[in-house]
């Protein structure tokens, strides 16, 4: 056990997926949950993410550890309200998605033992429903120390951090909000952006219902909590502003090509682009650090998945992941299977191919 006594305040998506893997590594021996939404502090009371539903400033009274985990927006009132029963020596930490604004507002308030953190992971559903112990695994998690910051302080979250299975990264508020602006708050905006120019066009409707792909992977995040995105964008406004200059140059870049016809400047774009986007590196996720997927293409008929499991199963593969990417009645479909190594995936694919099992790597 790493703390004897922590509170959360949030059990939603991150809260409670903290609180699960706390408790299922028993990494702190009690844990108190905060929440105004009271079915959140249910679902978690009942999953074990917490062990005791509690109201500010009791939840803190006595708590080793405070774990801010609601939208950004609410740190100061929060911090304030718990400030005068906050137990002496004890650490602070939030898992918001920006920092700079955060951390000023926590250090002018706590002092030393405020420690900035934002896990690079996540999803677009809200609340605890989605909570996930496994959440952290592998994915990166970011400190953000200043010069005031406590070692002690700074230490008690690292490992409770890397403990939940995290890889932590330290950095300052002001570096991480610059690179979050770029690759999370900017194609949060583009997703809105464009989930709103789409709708707003005469065609909007059908336009959406026919949505396959590209549109999908462009505008999953829209779908995100819109409390926690308002206070994000709000918070990190001079940076999101900032980034969203240079994609206004991009795309200025790109239209003024299109206008002019010019295809040797729309290839030299799209292809130094591609290019780039290839490199970028393959994601981590849960326990496995990499998968190894095939894409098998099966007849539609009943019993088919279990058939080709069963197939796996006799040659002693393991599937890490099954997913049905696509299914038409009379059509068939489309099965992503993924593989913990690349030996299962070749030798699955070898078991396919002799079945005539129509089956291809995916890249
Ligand atoms: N959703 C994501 O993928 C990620 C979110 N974050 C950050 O984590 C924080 C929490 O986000 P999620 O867990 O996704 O949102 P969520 O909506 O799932 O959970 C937030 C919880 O805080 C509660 N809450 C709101 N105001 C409160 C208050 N004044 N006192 C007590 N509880 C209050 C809500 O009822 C809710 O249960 C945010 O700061 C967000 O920026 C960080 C990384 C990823
Ligand atoms: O859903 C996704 O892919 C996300 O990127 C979720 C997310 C949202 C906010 C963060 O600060 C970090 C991660």
């Amino acid at each position: 056990m790493l703390i004897k006594s922590c509170a959360i305040i949030g059990v939603g998506l991150i809260g409670g997926s903290l609180g699960l893997a706390m408790s299922e590594r028993q990494l702190v021996g009690h844990i108190r949950g905060v929440d105004v939404n009271r079915e959140n502090l249910d679902m978690a009371l009942a999953a074990g993410a917490i062990h005791q539903a509690a109201a500010l400033p009791d939840a803190v009274t006595g708590a080793e550890l405070v774990i801010l985990a609601a939208p950004v927006g609410t740190t100061q009132e929060l911090l304030k309200s718990m400030k005068p029963f906050l137990k002496p020596g004890a650490v602070i930490t939030d898992v918001g998605s920006t920092k700079k604004s955060v951390v000023q507002q926590a250090e002018a308030l706590i002092g030393d033992r405020f420690v900035g953190g934002h896990p690079m992971t996540g999803a677009e559903t809200a609340g605890f429903s989605g909570a996930d112990p496994f959440l952290f695994e592998n994915a990166f998690y970011l400190l953000t120390p200043t010069a005031q910051t406590n070692n002690d302080a700074l230490e008690t979250v690292r490992r409770l951090v890397q403990a939940t299975g995290a890889v932590v990264m330290e950095m300052t508020p002001e570096e991480h909000d610059l690179i979050t602006a770029a690759i999370s708050h900017l194609p949060h905006f583009m997703a809105v952006s464009l989930v709103a120019a789409v709708a707003g066009m005469s065609i909007g409707d059908k336009a959406m219902a026919l949505a396959a792909g590209g549109f999908r992977d462009t505008t999953r995040i829209a779908a995100g909590s819109p409390p926690m995105w308002r206070d994000i964008f709000l918070s990190n406004r001079r940076q999101v502003l900032q980034t969203l200059e240079h994609l206004r140059g991009a795309m200025d870049e790109l239209e003024s090509a299109l206008r002019r016809q010019d295809a040797e400047k729309l290839m030299q774009i799209l292809s130094e682009t591609s290019a780039i986007r290839k490199k970028l590196p393959v994601k981590p996720k849960g326990y496995l650090p990499y998968i190894y997927e095939l894409v098998v293409t099966v007849p539609d008929r009943p019993g088919v998945i279990a058939g080709l499991a069963g197939m796996l199963g006799e040659a002693g593969i393991n599937i890490a992941e099954i997913e049905i990417l696509r299914a038409r009645e009379g059509y068939g479909g489309t099965i992503r299977i993924g593989f913990a190594t690349p030996d299962e995936q070749d030798r699955a694919m070898e078991l396919f191919q002799a079945r005539g099992i129509k089956c291809r790597r995916k890249v």
